[in-house]
């Protein structure tokens, strides 16, 4: 299809403007000003929304001038969003006055095609899930008043299924006919997009034959986008990929038909359901905040703050066995203090990388294979004691509360992880600690906090035999160590050692302060367990021993990443109107 490039005087107004279509880019400045610079819009083809005849509005609601000289044209205007991170995407509107109406035939004509040449991955078909209960139980009217007049305009038709109960979205994906959807939009918050994620994996291994519960396999990535239009009490996907929660924002990165790869974390567990994570697993202090918020649901989003207090008062440590493999360190590292922003380089290399190591390249298969069934023992790496939090990410885990997120320098798509091994500590530690993702400190800058790139993680729990000898000893039984795992290396051990020998004074400490310790905890909780439970995205797993290995870009979604405010400064915009209430 040949993009034909265009050139005339238009009117916007009373206004007399210079339009100009050059296939990628569409411009219009105005003729009777001296500085042309700054008299001049530009607008990527790739971000025109929808080209239509006579003068037009959307939003807040529809209507129509029908005349014969003019059209309108729709496009992304980007403005500041005051307090986050990324920039939120508005619709602008043009609308042109042409000498003739051949022109504005011509016009119209031109703009579509230049659309359809160089932004060739918008969806055409759609299939949404609302959850009507999520966050403020506004997913409908959200969807309703401003997505779909967005879809509409830009041409897209949807398929809309409101969900009357939970794992609908994911069964449905799973069992019906998905042929003809370009794509799957998740209207609600992480659980409802951990549904979606489920099914749409699972969908992916069952069509490619592959059984996903084994962990040795490489999973096949699937081929519908997900669009997240942020509807829930927590968000943070959305805000992790896009910057911002705001559905106009979404609605539109879905319209222009953006892609952003997304790493998974397959968590297999030995007695029950595999899960996938692409934000938060953590054990310890998440898993225990995460197990107290769901006795107080009724207290809504508040839950979490309240839940977050008891747990921290009730300052638990939990023994563990956390084995590693770590990520080439040569490729970036998670305190390199870089961001995962809107094209990243790091990212885009992984793309080729992973791609290379595709399921179907026989040899690559192997070498995972051998990796996660131990054969290639050498790569892992152990450590042991007592942990005030064990946390795997995908993402920067980034979020209103935490702006630049559990591990700020984490990425979207290089197909590691990061492994963040918060020692047990005094309680002031802890909370400074957990007061750091509040602030731009770096929170791995602490003497009780480790954080590692990686390919994979195992977390088990020491025998009883094992806690003892460590109780009376500090030091890991070697029985455990080497004999059991088989995977124990000397780099590790050291590792192990540094940290058995700080724990040793962290608990000489945490003695002295059993009194006050003891106090707090009889607030708060009636009785101390052993173990903690697994936060998986939100989703409690109640269970201790995992295995997890990263998927390189296993799903995309409609997103392209967070864009960096400084890049976009001059054409950015003051937010004046909110259609969010
Ligand atoms: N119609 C429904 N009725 C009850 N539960 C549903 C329904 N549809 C989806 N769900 C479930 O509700 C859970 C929470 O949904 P969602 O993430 O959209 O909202 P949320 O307010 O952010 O909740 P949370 O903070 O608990 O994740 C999801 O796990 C999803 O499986």
């Amino acid at each position: 299809m040949e993009t034909e490039k265009l050139e005339s005087t238009l009117w916007v107004g009373n206004k007399r403007y210079r339009a100009v279509l050059n296939g990628w880019h569409f411009k219009w400045t105005e003729v009777d000003k001296n500085n042309r610079d700054k008299n001049t819009i530009s607008v990527p083809v790739s971000e025109v929304v929808g080209v239509e005849e006579g003068r037009v509005e959307i939003l807040p609601q529809k209507s129509v001038e029908d005349t014969d000289k003019d059209f309108t044209v729709f496009y992304v205007k980007r403005c500041r969003s005051g307090g986050t991170y990324g920039l939120l995407w508005r619709l602008g509107r043009t609308q042109f006055s042409c000498p003739s109406r051949v022109l504005k035939d011509q016009w119209i004509t031109n703009l579509r095609t230049s659309v359809k040449t160089h932004s060739p991955r918008r969806p055409h078909r759609l299939l949404v899930f609302i959850n009507p209960f999520g966050g403020k139980k506004k997913g409908r009217k959200i969807y309703h008043s401003l997505v779909a007049p967005l879809f509409e305009l830009a041409g897209i038709s949807s398929h809309v299924i409101v969900t009357e109960r939970a794992n609908q979205a994911r069964d449905h994906l799973l069992k019906k006919d998905l042929i003809g959807f370009d794509g799957v939009v998740c209207v609600g918050g992480d659980g409802m997009f951990s549904e979606i994620l489920h099914g749409l994996i699972g969908r992916a291994q069952q069509e490619a034959g592959i059984c996903e519960n084994d962990p040795s396999v490489t999973l096949q990535p699937s081929s519908l986008h997900i669009g997240i239009i942020p509807a829930g009490s927590t968000d943070c996907v959305c805000y992790a990929t896009v910057g911002v929660i705001d559905p106009v924002t979404s609605a539109l990165h879905i319209v222009v038909g953006d892609s952003q790869p997304l790493d998974v974390c397959a968590v297999h567990q030995a007695s029950a359901p595999l899960r996938y994570s692409v934000s938060l697993l953590g054990y310890g202090f998440y898993g225990d905040v995460l197990a107290e918020s769901e006795k107080h649901r009724w207290m809504g989003p508040l839950r979490y703050d309240f839940s977050g207090t008891m747990v921290y008062l009730c300052n638990r440590s939990y023994a563990g066995i956390v084995q590693y493999i770590p990520a080439d360190p040569v490729l970036s590292s998670p305190r390199d203090r870089t961001r995962c922003l809107s094209g990243c380089s790091v990212c885009s290399r992984s793309t080729e990388r992973l791609i290379h190591h595709s399921p179907d390249s026989g040899s690559s298969s192997r070498s995972h294979y051998s990796h996660f069934n131990g054969d290639s023992a050498d790569e892992w790496v152990s450590v042991e004691g007592r942990f005030r939090c064990v946390s795997l990410t995908c993402m920067s885990c980034a979020c209103p509360r935490s702006p630049l997120g559990l591990s700020p320098s984490a990425h979207l798509a290089d197909g590691t992880g990061d492994l963040i091994l918060v020692w047990d500590t005094n309680p002031l530690g802890f909370l400074k600690y957990l007061y750091r993702h509040t602030s731009a400190q770096d929170q791995f800058d602490l003497p009780f906090v480790e954080v590692h790139r990686v390919k994979a993680v195992r977390f088990s729990v020491p025998s009883s035999k094992e806690e003892e000898d460590y109780e009376e000893t500090g030091e890991p039984s070697s029985a455990i160590s080497e004999a059991e795992t088989g995977y124990v290396e000397s780099a590790s051990r050291s590792g192990s050692q540094m940290h058995l020998t700080e724990k040793r004074s962290g608990r000489e400490m945490t003695d002295k302060q059993k009194t006050p310790d003891s106090f707090l905890c009889g607030l708060c909780c009636s009785k101390s367990s052993a173990v903690s439970v697994w936060n998986c995205d939100g989703e409690i797993l109640p269970i201790t021993e995992v295995f997890c290995r990263i998927h390189g870009q296993l799903l995309h979604l409609y997103a392209r990443g967070i864009e960096d405010q400084a890049l976009h400064g001059c054409s950015v915009e003051n937010e004046a109107t909110s259609y969010i209430n």
